[in-house]
């Protein structure tokens, strides 16, 4: 007797093997999967590929996301502790790694996370030597740096998720103060993802009104006001968070999965990305930050020349010499 399958569909053509749009999340703890939740939630990729050292926990987090396909777009999910399995991806999200212990900065994590950064990053170039990387795992900014080193590939397709998150932060704040939504709420945080960010409060607007031009002293210690508070929460957002629940996920998932968007729909929709910045506003060091930046197919294809006021270049130079004091102390 016939298969029931071969019984039920008379096949008239092969199946294409991939949608060109395959995504691999390496790191599947509480970002790789926020992220991949997101991408395949939002259907930015059906195709999406994980990637852990940890083969029991891959093979839960696959079965629990497949279990759900029901409910998405027929997604293809596979996972393994083999870079094999990546082959092809058009994008390789990095979050691997450790994370930062209540207290701990994220510079702090430089050498351990650059060590597993070694094992990683040479294997999916391997496999998918067309790939954009997107990395995540901090300190975002040097380790996009490194991977950038260890890959090889040209800098416009290695991309850190940089203050895209800071800036989403901010708006999210702004939104609170004003009753406006934070998609409307326009405000850019820019520089190292962390510590030294650097707000670009001359910019601030809604609707093209700039509200430094309402109020001259925003986001400055004489403001009465103090919306400078605001930048100081977006600072401190990770270590309070991390305080709370221990780590943060949900808005970094939706971040890169924002960003994943951007590069597989090639929209060149402009974001807050850590990109190199050698020769911008200045900077005279080769370190990556993040300046607004189009982003799309080609990965990184322009960065916005913000027109800054003189403290902000100040700020963003100080960001830059951290990163670099940072780099030259890194064994790689
Ligand atoms: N850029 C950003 O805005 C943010 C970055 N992060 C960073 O993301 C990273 C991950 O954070 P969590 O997911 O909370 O940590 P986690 O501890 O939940 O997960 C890390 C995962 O990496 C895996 N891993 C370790 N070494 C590996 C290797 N050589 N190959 C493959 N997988 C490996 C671990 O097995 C684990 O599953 C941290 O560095 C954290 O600081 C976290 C939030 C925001
Ligand atoms: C952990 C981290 O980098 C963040 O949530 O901003």
């Amino acid at each position: 007797m016939a298969a029931v399958k071969d019984s039920l569909l008379a096949q008239v053509a092969e199946v294409l093997p991939s949608s060109g749009h395959k995504v691999t999340v390496v790191g599947i703890g509480m970002v790789g999967m926020a992220s991949a939740f997101s991408i395949l939630a939002q259907g930015v990729s059906k195709e999406v590929c994980l990637i852990d050292v940890c083969a029991d926990k891959l093979q839960g987090e696959l079965m629990d996301l497949q279990h759900g396909s029901n409910f998405l777009k027929n997604p293809q999910i596979t996972a393994s502790t083999d870079f094999a399995i990546s082959a092809n991806s058009r994008l390789c999200i990095v979050t691997a790694g450790v994370r930062q212990k209540e207290g701990e900065s994220r510079l702090s994590l430089v050498q351990r996370n650059t060590d597993i950064l070694k094992n990683i990053i040479p294997k999916l170039v391997e496999y998918s030597p067309d790939t954009i990387l997107l990395m995540v795992s901090n300190p975002v900014d040097i380790m996009t740096y490194v991977a950038w080193k260890l890959s090889g590939l040209p800098k416009n397709r290695v991309i850190g998720s940089g203050t895209n998150l800071d800036s989403s932060r901010f708006r999210f704040l702004m939104s609170q103060r004003l009753g406006v939504a934070p998609t409307s709420c326009h405000g850019w945080i820019i520089g190292e993802h962390g510590d030294s960010s650097v707000p670009v409060w001359s910019g601030v607007n809604i609707a093209g009104v700039r509200l430094r031009e309402l109020n001259p002293t925003i986001g400055t210690g004489e403001d009465p006001e103090k919306w400078n508070e605001l930048h100081k929460q977006v600072v401190d957002s990770a270590y309070e968070v991390i305080k709370l629940k221990g780590y943060t996920s949900w808005a970094i998932g939706l971040s890169t999965a924002s960003l994943a968007s951007a590069i597989l729909r090639n929209t060149s929709s402009v974001a807050a990305i850590s990109t190199s910045v050698l020769g911008e506003h200045g900077i005279d060091k080769d370190v990556f930050l993040s300046l607004p930046c189009v982003i799309n197919a080609n990965g990184v294809t322009s960065v916005v020349k913000q027109i800054l006021t003189e403290t902000e270049v100040q700020q963003l130079q100080k960001s830059a010499n951290i990163m670099a004091d940072v780099q030259a102390g890194l064994k790689f």
